[in-house]
């Protein structure tokens, strides 16, 4: 009875949740790009330049180039409604919107192609990634983890810990699991419970709560050089530090593109701040008060030392190629040190 009622629920919700029939039929005629054309193996990548139906077709390209569709007999009709029901449940909010969740899929792939980590991740690990990625913050109404509790949101209610984060692979696995976008719906029956295992754990290590909790288990692996990568638990180490890397990756963008970035993400963080101020009377905590906007590229440096630079400085001893992410990095902490003297 459970189950069929979780059926039902899925039935409902996912009438709205996916994309119209003629829609994916306009998107599978159109010609796909080449990686080159798109640039997609620079980590320099910027979706600025291109609308929303070249953001589409690079995806696709990403999959095809992967040789995922081919390997997981993924129909490409699936394939187009799958990815356009995807965008369609990224809400146009400031910055956790099909944008990000489509920038951070770029930084994957970038990662995959140039390291070739075809040697050290499996076809499905590469699949799960990359669907994780485009997944990873499915229905964000740009507020975090601690607005859901303040406001006891239904959100907060269903989950207790990592709110979003299980919020976003429900709303993953209900799109995956609906009739027309089932992409997964060619493995065998081992692979998809392992595909599905590969996910919850990849949009989960997206919560900045668990990086904190898990890399220093993952920075000791690699730094006394124990990391064995035939242990599920060092890959699973191995892909959540991905997640976190691609997550964050905008924080190593040459300059413009980083400064149009943060941008973004001080303009949803206000906004939040702003709701806190308004509707919850409480004051909200700096990187969230418009009030205090001048602490912004001090707040960058603090996030750039706390949060991205110890994730890039352990993951190119791994993959030496993402060495660019930990140069962009430590460029932008220069930029950003630069901004705080103009106040
Ligand atoms: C740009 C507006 C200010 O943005 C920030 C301010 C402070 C910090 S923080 O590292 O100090 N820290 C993070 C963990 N919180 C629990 C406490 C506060 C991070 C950011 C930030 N976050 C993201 C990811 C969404 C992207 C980005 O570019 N900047």
């Amino acid at each position: 009875r459970a189950m069929a009622k979780k059926r039902i629920a899925i039935d409902v919700m996912s009438y709205h949740a996916i994309a119209p029939i003629e829609e994916a039929n306009k998107l599978k005629k159109m010609p796909i790009p080449s990686a080159h054309y798109y640039r997609l193996n620079e980590y320099t990548f910027s979706d600025f330049n291109l609308d929303d139906d070249h953001t589409l077709k690079a995806t696709i390209r990403m999959f095809l180039d992967l040789d995922l569709i081919e390997k997981f007999h993924i129909s490409y009709d699936m394939m187009c409604r799958w990815l356009l029901s995807v965008k369609k449940n990224y809400r146009p909010v400031l910055y956790h919107n099909w944008r990000h969740a489509f920038n951070v899929a770029q930084t994957m792939y970038c990662i995959i192609k140039q390291d070739n980590m075809r040697s050290s991740l499996t076809d499905l690990e590469i699949l799960a990634l990359l669907v994780a990625c485009l997944c990873h913050d499915l229905d964000h109404r740009g507020t975090n983890n601690q607005f859901q509790i303040k406001t006891m949101s239904p959100l907060a209610q269903l989950y207790s810990t990592s709110v979003m984060e299980h919020h976003h692979f429900d709303q993953c696995i209900m799109i995956l699991s609906t009739k027309g976008t089932e992409i997964l719906s060619n493995l065998s029956q081992d692979q998809y419970e392992h595909a599905i295992k590969i996910l919850e754990g990849a949009i989960l290590a997206t919560d900045l709560a668990l990086y904190f909790r898990y890399r220093g288990e993952f920075f000791n692996m690699v730094n006394s050089g124990q990391a064995d990568w035939a242990n599920d638990e060092h890959r699973e180490l191995l892909r959540s530090m991905m997640m976190t890397a691609c997550d964050v990756s905008a924080i190593s963008k040459p300059w413009e593109v980083q400064k149009n970035v943060a941008k973004l993400v001080a303009d949803e963080f206000f906004e939040q701040g702003d709701r806190e101020k308004e509707e919850l009377k409480i004051k909200p905590v700096d990187m969230m008060d418009r009030d205090k906007k001048d602490r912004l590229p001090e707040m960058q440096v603090g996030f750039i030392d706390s949060i991205c630079l110890p994730v890039y400085q352990a993951l190119v001893k791994v993959c030496h190629t993402t060495e660019p992410l930990l140069k962009g990095c430590k460029d932008n902490r220069e930029n950003w040190t630069n901004e705080m003297r103009r106040y």
